[in-house]
């Protein structure tokens, strides 16, 4: 799935998985300082426990890792930690900020013996970068270009051992020999929400909220199995019980809170509920084609692929079909309507819906 044009194109919503606006000033205070500290990818976090023990046991530098997995699950969280945990200092990059061959060589050069170099989105990097970055993975060496056309020499130059540790949203956009060159991938899954009612009990205890048991577990049912979403909603939660309650986050609260931002019990927000809408009411569950779909939300063909569709598809409440979109059986019972065999003469959700927003209303 492409997680980064969800990315690109859902700034400013609640509910993306992109930080944005003061998001980083928190989650620098929120991000958990070690792997004992990090919340569930049981899987990931023994797998580098062993690779990182290991490596501490042999006084070696360890081997290059990868991350991948959608935005928000805590590919830099887990990098800050990978250092933390090999008491090395870390040096932040990201793929884009990469452009030329000589900007790699720059950072490269200059890496202290052991040191994390991060580089997130490792798959946006230039070509020439990424050719570089085999050898000095491997090798532990770059060739530095001096000059240029016929007369151009390459200089080798020797790099003190290092940890890289890449991240990506498409591990599959990754050319194989880059890939081959990590020794451990980690692959990053969405959260269960018994975990992210942990995220939220332990954010709230830092950032001094009181929150009980089922209002962390209200916030963590919307939270699209992603910690930064978590994270987000609890703030906005809390501005809610500061100003119309006592500061305490209970269910109510925080139901009565995420209802103003109008993200629902599962997490869809207004777009995906405007889609979903317009799949079963005005075209009774599909299939129908995205482009008409687009029109009847009234919004760009890119906007519903791209930003609402991902979570709807992986909630299982629409699926993409050879014949266009169609909405599951999940999806009338989640907006409280009866689908068109069930629903006898009068048609798809012709009665009882509870308390539907009008389509057009929203
Ligand atoms: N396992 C976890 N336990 C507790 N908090 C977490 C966990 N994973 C992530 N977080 C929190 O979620 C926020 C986002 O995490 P992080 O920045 O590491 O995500 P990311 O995968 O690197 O995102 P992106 O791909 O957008 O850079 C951080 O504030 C961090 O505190």
């Amino acid at each position: 799935m492409n997680w980064d044009d969800e990315t690109d194109t859902a700034a400013e919503r609640i509910v993306g998985a992109a930080a944005e606006g003061d998001d980083q000033a928190v989650e620098a205070a929120l991000r958990p300082k070690d792997l004992g500290e990090f919340i569930g990818q049981e899987k990931v976090r023994q797998q580098l426990d062993l690779v990182l023990r290991a490596a501490r046991q042999r006084g070696a530098t360890a081997d290059h890792v990868l991350l991948s997995g959608a935005p928000g699950l805590g590919k830099t969280t887990l990098s800050m930690i990978i250092a933390a945990e090999m008491n090395a200092p870390i040096r932040i990059t990201s793929g884009p900020a990469i452009q030329h061959a000589g900007d790699l060589a720059a950072i490269l050069s200059s890496l202290q013996e052991g040191e994390i170099l991060f580089l997130d989105e490792i798959h946006r990097m230039s070509r020439p970068a990424e050719e570089m970055l085999y050898m000095a993975m491997e090798d532990f060496r770059v060739d530095v270009i001096v000059g240029k056309g016929p007369g151009a020499t390459a200089i080798p130059l020797d790099l003190p051992p290092f940890t890289l540790v890449g991240a990506t949203t498409r591990a599959g956009l990754l050319p194989p020999p880059l890939r081959d060159r990590f020794g451990f991938t980690a692959h990053m899954e969405f959260y269960e929400p018994h975990e992210l009612e942990r995220v939220v009990t332990r954010s709230a205890g830092l950032l001094d909220v009181a929150v009980d048991p089922a209002g962390a577990a209200e916030i963590a049912g919307r939270s699209r199995g992603t910690p930064r979403i978590a994270n987000r909603l609890l703030r906005r939660v809390r501005d809610y019980a500061q100003v119309k309650a006592d500061g305490m986050i209970t269910r109510e609260i925080a139901a009565a809170a995420l209802g103003v931002y109008e993200v629902d019990s599962r997490g869809l927000d207004r777009l995906d509920r405007a889609v979903l809408e317009a799949l079963l009411k005005l075209f009774g569950g599909g299939p129908v084609g995205l482009s008409t779909l687009a029109v009847a939300v009234g919004e760009e063909r890119e906007t519903v692929e791209e930003v609402a569709e991902p979570f709807l598809v992986r909630e299982g409440l629409l699926a993409r079909t050879p014949r266009g979109r169609v909405a599951t059986p999940a999806a009338w019972s989640h907006l409280g309507l009866v689908p068109p065999q069930a629903a006898g003469p009068g048609g798809a959700g012709s009665g009882g819906g509870k308390g539907q927003a009008g389509l057009f209303g929203m």
